[in-house]
């Protein structure tokens, strides 16, 4: 392990490894580098399997391997545990489920799933105040339930809220029901990973034992759960490194608190603080502009950044007319800036407070055959052709995923009717069986036809003829491509689309899901339907299939994601738009608490991404449904000194007629690459 790349902080934090410590520093000081360093350093004196390494997303988690393995090579990283809480969770699940009485194979719900649950529960009521109930309400009220450790039959509501009354009486039924579909949903991950380690001494010492060194990245957004499962985890011999910046805290609505991170000492007695002040990732110019914004906010742990860079470039605003000009604006500086400087597409990012800021960017980047990647926006697996051919390998993996027996069973359509649905369920009901147990014997049911009696004989022999088959191992691919070709659920959506541009669309995500079996199966040395299954429940809100052509696309794109999603990462260029009261801080948020500091420390988050080069824009004014309405520049702006800005003008300049040439060439190859 070279310690040589590391300054003094740093080396004593990769040294330290007995006992707890907390890294505080702000961004871009190398504290994600402490972590892999510091992997490295164990790994010459312990084995792999003792290390753990948690971080926030799947992406960071794989990132960080990548930089152990070069460090380190390949050989010595097999068996490291790096991953997020939930991948964690649901490891310790697959072995240990059964002692709480569910079946190794459980499926995870998606949001979509729950719902269905939950909306099937409440269909026909209405709240005592009138109007209909929100399933979505509910779900949001159990989540944060989940989130605080406190479980269905230990729920009590404020009786004056209705929603937390009525979440009283249906949190017990929908918890019943997950579990009759042998279904866990995201937050029983960990909930449940912590009841097993506390109602089972044995267990939680197993992998107390196992799991000797602890190290957490971006620690300031541990929510209560996951910081209870490290209290457990570490419990026996408090080897917990963990490294954050209070003011990178920006998940306080999922219950994260910048406070947190400065408890840690109170947590752990005893637990050693470093602190790193030196930057390697910004120029001056930019790191003073962080500073100076973030000072803004009280009751932080104040610490100031330094680098031993240069001043670079001036932090650039550019105040634009509108949302179309901004985003012509991004695309100018886009070319100018790659052909001054050689950047490659990926080098750019344009950074967002919400999703629906990235239309106008997608349409110019488009017009201008840039190649974009857009990080976010509707998920793949949301959509429903996707839903629905994803949810044959469910019932194969788990035929007591009720939910998506339901959603297959007449899909494509083979004469099995909402009458006969509902037959069969009631049957399941009262006979306190599974459906899939009452497919089976459903000759005997009353009301059903024999008609659809042989299209359920015959939708039973094909499911169980497939599953057979997934079990073979090495075919995953083979059998998914011909069990979708035997439905025939590409003609099914050729059949169901109004237009046939549509229909392609969705016949491609269909291929998309074939693909993304078939580099999943690439991948991994023992490649099963039910692991394939659980990456794609476990991959981030904003991940794109792994093999498919918007991952593929990211090999050389713009990137376009919203603050949230950047934390953690670096670019070379960094556009930070939208700089307007009302989008940055966020409306909700100054209507609903006043309290703009994590809005400042989101924008704090959106600055320290860039290495050279910061843009803010905004636009003076906007349209608002259909209207365009004046907007106010942000107060974010004017917190930063006016030295430290360059204002650059609206009116856009033609280009000098060297890099004219040069974006027609880049054009005309553009061109090229998409017919190819
Ligand atoms: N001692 C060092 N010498 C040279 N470069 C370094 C050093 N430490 C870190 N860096 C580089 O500085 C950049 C920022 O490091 P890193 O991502 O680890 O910071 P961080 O504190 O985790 O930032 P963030 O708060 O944004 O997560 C990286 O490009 C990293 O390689
Ligand atoms: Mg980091």
């Amino acid at each position: 392990m070279d310690l040589m790349q590391l300054n003094e902080p740093q080396r004593q934090a990769v040294l330290h490894t007995e006992g707890a410590l907390l890294v505080l520093a702000g961004a871009g000081s190398g504290k994600t580098r402490v972590i892999t360093c510091r992997i490295g350093h164990l790994l010459e004196r312990v084995p792999a399997e003792q290390i753990v390494a948690l971080t926030f997303t799947n992406k960071a988690a794989r990132e960080m391997r990548d930089r152990v393995v070069e460090q380190v090579g390949r050989g010595k990283a097999k068996g490291l545990t790096i991953s997020t809480f939930h991948s964690l969770g649901v490891r310790i699940l697959r072995q240990e489920i059964e002692q709480l009485g569910y079946k190794k194979n459980f499926s995870i719900y998606p949001t979509s799933d729950q719902l269905r649950l939950v909306r099937d529960m409440v269909q026909g009521r209405q709240l005592p105040s009138g109007g209909n109930v929100d399933p979505d309400r509910i779900l949001w009220l159990i989540s944060a339930a989940k989130n605080e450790l406190v479980e269905a039959n230990d729920y009590t509501a404020n009786p004056r809220d209705e929603y937390e009354v009525l979440t009283a009486e249906i949190y017990p039924r929908y918890q019943k029901s997950l579990k009759a579909c042998n279904a866990i949903d995201f937050d029983d991950i960990l909930l449940l990973t912590i009841r097993l380690f506390e109602r089972f001494a044995d267990v939680l010492d197993r992998y107390r034992q196992q799991f000797r060194y602890i190290m957490v990245d971006e620690y300031q957004d541990t929510n209560h759960v996951q910081y209870h499962m490290l209290r457990l985890l570490s419990s026996a011999h408090h080897n917990l490194c963990v490294v954050g910046d209070d003011d990178q805290s920006i998940y306080g609505w999922r219950g994260a608190k910048p406070g947190n991170i400065l408890d840690f000492g109170k947590d752990f007695p005893g637990a050693r603080v470093i602190k790193l002040e030196q930057n390697y990732r910004s120029t001056g110019n930019i790191l003073a502009a962080a500073n100076a914004l973030i000072v803004h906010n009280q009751d932080r742990h104040g610490k100031k950044l330094w680098t031993a860079g240069d001043a670079g470039a001036d932090v650039v605003y550019r105040c634009c007319d509108d949302g179309e000009d901004e985003a012509m604006a991004v695309v100018e500086v886009i070319h100018r800036e790659r052909f001054r400087h050689q950047y490659q597409y990926r080098d750019f990012a344009i950074l967002y407070r919400t999703n629906g800021q990235s239309r106008a960017f997608e349409e110019q980047l488009r017009y201008e055959n840039i190649p974009y990647v857009l990080i976010g926006g509707q998920q793949f697996f949301d959509r429903k052709e996707v839903k629905d051919a994803l949810a044959y390998l469910k019932v194969m993996a788990n035929p007591l995923d009720e939910v998506n027996l339901l959603r297959i069973l007449n899909y494509p359509k083979r004469g099995i009717g909402e009458t006969t649905a509902e037959r069969l369920i009631q049957a399941s009901v009262v006979g306190e069986c599974s459906l899939w147990d009452v497919l089976h014997h459903s000759a005997g049911i009353e009301g059903i036809g024999e008609k659809a009696g042989e299209a359920i004989q015959n939708f039973i022999a094909l499911m169980e003829r497939y599953q057979r088959r997934y079990r073979q191992p090495g075919q995953l691919v083979t059998t998914t491509q011909e069990l979708f070709r035997e439905l025939q659920l590409e003609e099914e959506l050729y059949r169901q689309a109004d237009d046939p541009k549509k229909a392609r669309r969705r016949v491609e995500n269909l291929h998309e899901v074939v693909n993304a079996v078939s580099s999943y199966e690439e991948r991994e040395a023992i490649a099963t339907l039910e692991s394939f299954l659980e990456k794609v429940s476990l991959l981030d809100r904003d991940e794109p299939p792994r093999g498919s052509k918007e991952e593929k696309l990211k090999q050389d794109a713009v990137v376009l994601m919203s603050l949230h999603s950047s934390k953690g990462l670096e670019f070379p260029c960094v556009f930070l738009v939208g700089m307007e009261e009302g989008s940055l801080p966020h409306n909700k948020t100054i209507e609903e608490t006043q309290d703009v500091s994590e809005e400042r420390r989101l924008c704090y988050v959106g600055i320290t991404r860039a290495r050279q080069q910061l843009t803010l824009l905004g636009a003076a004014r906007r349209k608002k449904y259909g209207r365009l309405q004046p907007r106010e520049v942000s107060r974010f702006l004017s917190e930063i000194p006016e030295s430290l800005i360059f204002h650059e003008k609206g009116d856009r300049q033609a280009a000098p007629p060297e890099q004219q040439e040069a974006m027609a060439s880049d054009f005309f190859s553009n061109i090229q690459d998409m017919l190819k």
